[in-house]
C-alpha cells in the first residue's frame, strides 16, 4: 500500500465518506511551532475548515520545536494527513473523516534554521500558532540567539521576530498575531514576557522590544478537545479502508472549543465562527480556563493514577467500571465542582458535558498517556480544588486526597531508567514519565517503607514536604499528612481495589 502524499492521492479513488479538499495552491499565512497530534487535530483542522469555505485561503508551515520530530514525515506526505473525529451528537453516531490539506510543509530547524527565518521575510505569514506542551513556554537563561537554532521555543520565536523586524525595518504593519495553545495560565502574556526578557538580556535594540510590544499581538487562548492521536489498534484496518498508509493519522472527539482573549478586530481576520466552529472571542478567558482545567483536566488527573493502579487502561473503561465509574463521578460532583467559585449552573452544565465526553465510546484515550507528568498536573489542576475545598468546609476532600495518595503510590518501587521511571502496578511494569528530580525524590522517599504505618507516615511527610514538587509545603495543610499516610498504608497493605471500593460506598 502506498504512503499518503499528493501523488498517491492523485491516483486514488478515495472512499466516499472521506472529505478531500485540494489546497496546494494556497499561500503560506501561518507559521506553527509544534507538529503534535493536538495541533493537527485542532488549529490545522480549523484552518482547513476555513479554507474549504474560502474564508482564509492560506496554509500553515510547521516547525518542529525539538530535534526529534515529525517534519520529515510531514514532507514525505506533502503535508497531508487524515483526521477522524468520532462521537455521539444528539444520540446519533457521527464519524467525520477528513483529509486535512492546510499544512504546506514541515521545517526541522535543527537541520535548516535558515528555512525557518526565511518565513519571517514573507509578508503573507502574519500568524504564529504554537503548542509545545507545558514544558515549551519556558525562560532558559542559557539560551543564545546565535545558537542554530536557539534551544527553547521562546528563544526561537525571539530570533524569528527579530529577523522579521530587521527585514522589514520595524514596519508597524509587519507585526505578527501570536496565538499560543499551551495549557498554561495566560499563555500569550507569559510568552510575550519571555520574548521581551530574552531580547533585553541578549542586548537586542530597544526599538525591537518596542516593536514587539506595540505592533505584535500576543493573545491568551484556551483550547479544549480530546485528541487521542494515532489509533494504533485499528490503524491497519483503517488504512485498508482509506487505501493508503498515513503515519500522521489522528483521531479525536467531535467536541472542540477555542477561547481567545483578544481584540474583536482579530475575529474578522480569523472568521472561525462563520464556519460554525466553536471559537469564542472574549475579554476575559479566566472563567473558561478555570472551569476546563479544574473540572476536565482535574477529573483526569484525579482519577487516572487510581484507575491505572487499579488495572484499567482507558478512560471509557474507567467510566463504565462499577467502582472507578463511581469514583470519578463523585470526585467531580462532590469535590471539584463545589470547590470552584463560579456560576453553579455553568459549572454543572460543563461537568455534565465532560462526563458525556469521557463516556464517548468511539475514542480510546489511554490512561498512561494522561498519567504523563502527573505531579505538575496535580499541582495546577487539582491542588487548587483540594485547598479551596478545605478552606470552604474546614475538612479535607476525601477523594482528591486519595487521588494524591494514589499518585504518590505510582512512584513506589520505581527504578529510574534514563529520564523516566520503570514503575510497578499489580498488572506489571510500566514506564512513568514525569519530571526527573520528582521521580528521583519520590523513588528515594519510598525506599525505607517496610509495611508499617510509621514508615508510610515518613513517606507522606517527605513527599508532601517537597516544595519543589508542589510549590508549597503540603505538610502545613492541617490533617493532610496523616490522611495521606493512612491511604498509602491501606493501598500498600490492602490493595488499591479494596481501598477505593470502600471509599466510594
Ligand atoms: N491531546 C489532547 O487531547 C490535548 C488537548 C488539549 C491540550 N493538549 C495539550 O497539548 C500538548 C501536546 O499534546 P499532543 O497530543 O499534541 O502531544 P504530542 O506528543 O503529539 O505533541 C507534543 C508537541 O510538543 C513538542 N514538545 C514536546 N516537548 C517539548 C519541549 N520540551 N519544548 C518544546 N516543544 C516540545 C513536540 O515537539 C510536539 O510538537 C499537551 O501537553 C497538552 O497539554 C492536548
Ligand atoms: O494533554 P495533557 O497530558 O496535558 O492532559 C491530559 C488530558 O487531561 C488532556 O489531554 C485533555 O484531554 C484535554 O486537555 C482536553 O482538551
Amino acid at each position: 500500500m502506498n504512503q499518503l502524499n499528493a501523488a498517491t492521492l492523485a491516483n486514488l479513488q478515495p472512499p466516499a465518506d472521506l472529505e478531500v479538499f485540494a489546497a496546494s495552491h494556497l499561500p503560506e499565512r501561518v507559521i506553527q511551532f509544534g507538529e503534535g497530534n493536538f495541533l493537527r487535530a485542532f488549529v490545522d483542522w480549523m484552518i482547513h475548515r476555513l479554507n474549504k469555505q474560502g474564508l482564509f485561503n492560506g496554509r500553515i508551515v510547521v516547525v518542529q520545536p525539538i530535534a526529534d520530530g515529525l517534519a520529515g514525515s510531514i514532507n514525505e506526505q506533502d503535508g497531508l494527513y487524515t483526521l477522524l473525529l468520532r462521537g455521539l451528537q444528539a444520540g446519533r453516531i457521527v464519524e467525520q473523516k477528513e483529509l486535512i490539506s492546510s499544512v504546506s510543509r514541515g521545517i526541522n530547524p535543527y537541520t535548516d534554521w535558515a528555512a525557518c527565518l526565511a518565513c519571517a521575510e514573507n509578508p503573507a505569514i502574519e500568524f504564529v500558532v504554537s503548542n509545545t506542551t507545558e514544558a515549551g513556554i519556558i525562560y532558559d537563561p542559557a539560551d543564545r540567539p546565535d545558537k542554530l537554532p536557539p534551544v527553547s521555543f521562546p528563544g526561537k520565536l525571539t530570533v524569528y521576530l527579530y529577523h522579521r523586524f530587521q527585514h522589514f525595518q520595524g514596519e508597524a504593519a509587519k507585526g505578527m498575531v501570536i496565538l499560543p495553545c499551551e495549557l498554561i495560565e495566560r499563555n500569550g502574556e507569559q510568552l510575550q514576557a519571555i520574548v521581551l526578557r530574552l531580547a533585553r538580556e541578549w542586548g537586542l535594540p530597544a526599538a525591537f522590544a518596542a516593536w514587539v510590544s506595540e505592533h505584535n499581538t500576543f493573545v491568551n487562548t484556551l483550547v479544549d478537545r480530546v485528541v487521542t492521536g494515532y489509533p494504533r489498534e485499528e490503524a491497519g484496518e483503517l488504512e485498508q479502508y482509506l487505501g493508503y498508509q498515513d503515519r500522521l493519522l489522528t483521531t479525536g472527539e467531535l467536541f472542540h472549543l477555542w477561547v481567545i482573549e483578544g481584540p474583536a478586530a482579530l475575529a474578522e481576520r480569523l472568521p472561525f465562527a462563520k464556519t460554525g466552529l466553536n471559537v469564542i472571542w472574549t475579554n476575559d478567558m479566566s472563567p473558561y480556563r478555570t472551569r476546563k482545567v479544574r473540572i476536565l483536566n482535574g477529573a483526569h488527573t484525579a482519577s487516572v493514577p487510581v484507575a491505572y493502579l487499579y488495572g484499567l487502561e482507558a478512560v471509557k473503561e474507567m467510566m463504565d467500571h462499577p467502582v472507578m465509574g463511581k469514583f470519578i463521578r463523585q470526585v467531580i460532583w462532590e469535590e471539584i465542582v463545589p470547590s470552584i467559585n463560579l456560576d453553579r449552573e455553568m459549572l454543572s452544565d460543563f461537568a455534565g458535558s465532560v462526563i458525556e465526553r469521557f463516556e464517548n465510546p468511539f475514542i480510546k484515550h489511554y490512561l498512561l498517556s494522561i498519567l504523563l507528568n502527573s505531579s505538575a498536573k496535580f499541582k495546577t489542576r487539582n491542588l487548587p480544588s483540594l485547598l479551596a475545598y478545605y478552606q470552604q468546609n474546614g475538612v479535607l476532600s476525601e477523594k482528591l486526597v486519595f487521588s494524591l495518595a494514589a499518585l504518590i503510590t505510582v512512584y513506589k518501587d520505581g527504578v529510574i531508567d534514563g529520564s523516566a521511571m520503570k514503575a510497578q502496578r499489580a498488572a506489571g511494569e510500566f514506564i512513568m514519565k514525569d519530571d526527573l528530580p520528582t521521580l528521583e525524590f519520590c523513588a528515594a522517599a519510598w525506599r525505607d517503607y517496610d509495611g508499617s504505618a510509621q514508615s508510610a507516615a515518613k513517606v507522606a511527610q517527605a513527599i508532601l514536604g517537597n516544595t519543589g514538587i508542589w510549590g508549597t509545603d503540603l505538610t502545613a495543610v492541617p490533617g493532610l499528612t496523616p490522611m495521606i499516610a493512612a491511604y498509602l498504608y491501606d493501598i500498600c497493605e490492602h490493595g488499591i481495589q479494596a481501598t477505593v471500593a470502600q471509599l466510594v460506598e
